[in-house]
């Protein structure tokens, strides 16, 4: 069959992205993104592209190119249904913060409203492709419910993970390393749904790019490549804290070990901890399940994973205390960064959310400055860990709109955040500007060691 139009339920940093990518390659099939958070919809429709709600390079241009031909927002999501041929499914899925696997397992409760949704509403049948990470054998409960409470109509079920990462989410969407399409390999219908889903990617990926799997390979394979990057972080951050005590530098055992092509050198950068809306969650996702299994070794070890990062957040943040002579309690503390990650203004489960806590139950005054962070976020993070009421937080917490703002007559700075510019900041002046001694905590190993200390800095820097 030929898909003409598109649903994806979920304008987030997964739907809004792929979904104007499969828009712009494939210009006789019409998506349409639905979402419930009406703010969020009027801002993707907003008449000024850069105004979209998800900063991401080369994201607004993409939109601008489809948007209105063959690519709409709306919060009509049961007319979007109705129309689809294909429904993409990607709404949220964090973890449970109650009941039966509170603070592990992944909440699958906006997935099963879609599913209620989608079954109420469709007259006609339809593919339903699981964009969102899903626990390995969601499918099975998605076509329960479709086919319990449907109206007679078809479901075919695929599992179609999304790879890209945030900060190069256009690229890996134009480039990806691999398209996985898990459905039901048994049955005909199963094959031409699946063969759907492969003619729209065919567009614009290589054939032998695009792996087709049984459904539970596809969504098994999602955590596990979500848990083998997230093992690598964690892996040289434990490097990291044995190359302090030891002299040896973290990026040169990274470039050393790296070159060894068995190895590779990507995802090994230390780095005061992964941030992020996923490594965590699908990880104790993947975790909670070995457990419900009776896998208890599996369970731990990869749990192990989440542990060594709450600890490099934990060590970096308690450094930052001994080296001030184990005092911070009225000292302005500058951090640099507050997404997790270069080139996103999503801040979710950030390294610098859990410093600046720490720092704040030091009674520490934070200064942050972030490229692309809103002030209002930046508070909303330091709310939600409920450490502080918001009062006491806007006294303690300064949020600023320049670098150099941010350092001024401070203690102490500390980079968490990749951003390119803070390589170009004129550390000179920093230096000048600061009360002294001037320490520089550098959380991603960015700063070259030997000029900060030139220039009168105490430097530390993860891993040396
Ligand atoms: N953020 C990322 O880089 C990646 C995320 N993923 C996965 O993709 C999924 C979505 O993640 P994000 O896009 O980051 O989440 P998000 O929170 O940015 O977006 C999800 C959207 O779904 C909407 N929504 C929830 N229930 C709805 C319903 N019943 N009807 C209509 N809209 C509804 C929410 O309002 C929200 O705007 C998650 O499962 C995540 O694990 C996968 C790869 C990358
Ligand atoms: O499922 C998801 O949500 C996505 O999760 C990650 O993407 P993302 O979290 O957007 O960004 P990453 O580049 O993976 O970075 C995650 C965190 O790890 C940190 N990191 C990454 C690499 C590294 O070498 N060192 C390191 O500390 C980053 O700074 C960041 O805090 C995966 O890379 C994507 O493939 C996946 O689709």
């Amino acid at each position: 069959m030929k898909v003409k139009n598109i649903c994806c339920i979920g304008a987030g940093y997964v739907g809004g992205p792929t979904m104007s990518v499969i828009a712009q390659k494939c210009p006789e099939i019409n998506v349409t993104v639905v979402d419930l958070n009406e703010k969020r919809i009027a801002a993707w429709n907003d008449e000024d592209v850069d105004n979209i709600p998800i900063y991401e390079p080369g994201l607004s241009a993409v939109v601008a190119d489809a948007r209105g031909r063959n690519l709409f927002f709306s919060t009509d999501v049961d007319e979007a249904i109705d129309k689809a041929d294909m429904i993409f499914i990607s709404v949220n899925t964090p973890t449970k913060t109650y009941g039966i696997g509170k603070g592990m397992a992944a909440d699958l409760k906006w997935i099963e409203l879609c599913a209620r949704q989608i079954a109420r509403v469709a007259t006609s049948d339809k593919i339903v492709v699981e964009k969102s990470t899903l626990p390995v054998r969601t499918a099975q409960a998605l076509k329960n419910i479709l086919d319990n409470t449907g109206n007679g109509v078809n479901f075919q079920i695929l599992s179609n993970p999304e790879f890209l990462a945030e900060g190069t989410a256009v690229d890996d969407l134009l480039k990806p390393d691999r398209v996985l399409i898990g459905g039901d390999l048994d049955t005909e219908k199963g094959k031409d749904a699946m063969q759907a889903l492969v003619d729209i990617y065919a567009h614009w990926v290589p054939q032998a790019n695009i792996l087709t799997t049984n459904v539970w390979s596809s969504e098994l394979s999602k955590l596990t490549a979500n848990a083998f990057l997230a093992q690598r972080v964690s892996s040289i951050n434990a490097m990291s804290e044995l190359c302090e005590v030891t002299g040896a530098d973290v990026n040169e055992v990274a470039k050393a070990v790296g070159m060894d092509s068995r190895i590779g050198p990507k995802f090994l950068k230390a780095s005061v901890g992964f941030g992020g809306s996923c490594f965590q969650k699908d990880i104790l996702n993947l975790v909670y399940i070995a457990k419900s299994f009776g896998l208890n070794e599996v369970a731990d070890y990869w749990e192990q994973v989440i542990l060594m990062n709450d600890h490099q957040k934990r060590r970096f943040a308690a450094n930052i205390v001994k080296t001030l002579y184990n005092t911070v309690s009225g000292k302005k503390i500058s951090m640099l960064g507050w997404a997790f990650k270069k080139d996103t203004n999503d801040t979710r489960e950030a390294a610098s959310i859990y410093v600046a806590d720490y720092l704040l139950n030091e009674q520490a005054e934070i200064v942050v400055y972030d490229p692309k962070v809103t002030e209002e976020q930046i508070y909303a993070d330091l709310d939600y860990l409920g450490s502080r009421p918001d009062e006491e937080n806007r006294k303690l917490v300064k949020v600023v709109n320049t670098s150099k703002e941010a350092c001024n007559e401070a203690h102490a700075i500390a980079v968490m955040t990749e951003w390119d510019e803070f390589v170009e900041i004129d550390w000179q002046t920093v230096y000048e500007n600061m009360l002294k001694p001037a320490f520089l905590f550098d959380g991603r190993k960015l700063l070259d060691k030997h000029k900060m200390k030139d220039l009168g800095f105490k430097f530390y820097a993860i891993g040396n």
